[in-house]
């Protein structure tokens, strides 16, 4: 297998150091615009490969598309991370471009490839690439309700005193600070309702830190976080690579579920070696679907941004 992240930034460098831990793929290719950037990278993470002992060959390259092709997946990270105080729609005008243009340099080599797009505003800019690709929908995957998903564990084991690894918790709806939603009345620990153990108040404020999960730790770093978001990434990579059926939020297009069309956004999909294979539906209360609803509706007022011609 081989698999191609372009942007060798905090992220892309995070996901193929995981990749590589992993053995998720024989060859794997770091492409940055950056002159060395990704070489750097992929020599550091090789020179890893001796004390933790993988296998996965590592290379970087400048801008060399020729050096990406017959990737199985591709992913995409290049682009500008938020500064404390942004929100992560605003990097939607140099963002866009460099997508776009990333997506096009891509499918000259790999033209039936699976792309998982993490930039952000990744819900609009897995639209754009979905839009720009030309390929089949179940091959184009955004990033975003793993890593929240994850996000809304961490916050729940820590109240709860548990294990995050024996929570089951989703979040659907957009990537952004005020869609996404965190469904904390189908979240369990060990099948037990959390709702059991939590006060109204805890689980308003579990569900109002998920939520801003990403701006927290920006204001925290100084820019966005790297380590959950290239694990998050990796894990789908996986799921893909491997066949393994995973059932994972992920912003993927929808044709009437959920209530929407035209548009690409959070919702529960088994992924395997054909991209996402099958979109679950949950049963929402009315709550929930009007939360939903709100939250296309912002994707989608985003989306009309984009110049698609
Ligand atoms: N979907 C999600 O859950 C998450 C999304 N992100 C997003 O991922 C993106 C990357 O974040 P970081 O890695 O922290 O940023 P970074 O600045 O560390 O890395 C971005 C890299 O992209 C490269 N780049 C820029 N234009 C390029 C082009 N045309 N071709 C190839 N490479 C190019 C840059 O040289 C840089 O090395 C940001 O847009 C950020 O907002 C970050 C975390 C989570
Ligand atoms: O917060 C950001 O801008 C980066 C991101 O999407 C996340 O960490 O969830």
């Amino acid at each position: 297998m081989k698999v191609t992240v372009v942007g060798a930034g905090a992220v892309g460098a995070t996901c193929a150091d995981n990749i590589a831990r992993k053995e998720l793929a024989q060859e794997l290719v770091l492409l940055d615009i950056r002159e060395g950037f990704a070489e750097g990278k992929a020599i550091d993470m090789m020179q890893t490969s001796a004390l933790l002992g993988f296998d996965t060959k590592v290379k970087g390259v400048t801008s060399d598309y020729a050096a990406t092709a017959g990737s199985d997946v591709v992913v995409i990270t290049s682009g500008l991370p938020r500064k404390p105080g942004m929100t992560r729609e605003e990097l939607i005008g140099t963002n866009a471009g460099i997508v776009k243009s990333v997506t096009e340099n891509i499918l000259k080599h790999s033209p039936n490839t699976i792309i998982v797009v993490v930039s952000n505003p990744m819900d609009t800019m897995t639209y754009l690439t979905l839009k720009t690709s030309g390929l089949p929908k179940n091959r184009i995957i955004g990033m975003g309700g793993a890593l929240d998903s994850s996000r809304f564990k961490y916050y729940l084991s820590q109240e709860l005193g548990c294990s995050p690894a024996d929570l089951n918790a989703v979040v659907i709806g957009g990537h952004g600070d005020t869609t996404m939603i965190p469904l904390i009345n189908h979240a369990t620990w060990n099948s037990v309702p959390v709702t059991e153990f939590l006060s109204k108040e805890k689980q308003d404020e579990i569900v109002a830190a998920t939520m801003v999960g990403g701006a927290t730790l920006t204001k925290l770093i100084g820019t966005s976080a790297w380590y959950a978001p290239g694990a998050g990434t990796a894990m789908l990579v996986e799921s893909i690579l491997r066949d393994e059926k995973k059932l994972v939020p992920c912003c993927v297009a929808l044709d009437g579920e959920y209530g929407q069309s035209d548009i690409a956004i959070g919702v529960p999909v088994v992924l395997g070696k054909n991209g996402w294979e099958k979109i679950v539906d949950i049963k929402l209360n009315d709550e929930e679907q009007a939360a939903f609803a709100k939250s296309a509706e912002a994707v989608r007022s985003m989306n009309s941004v984009l110049e698609l011609a």
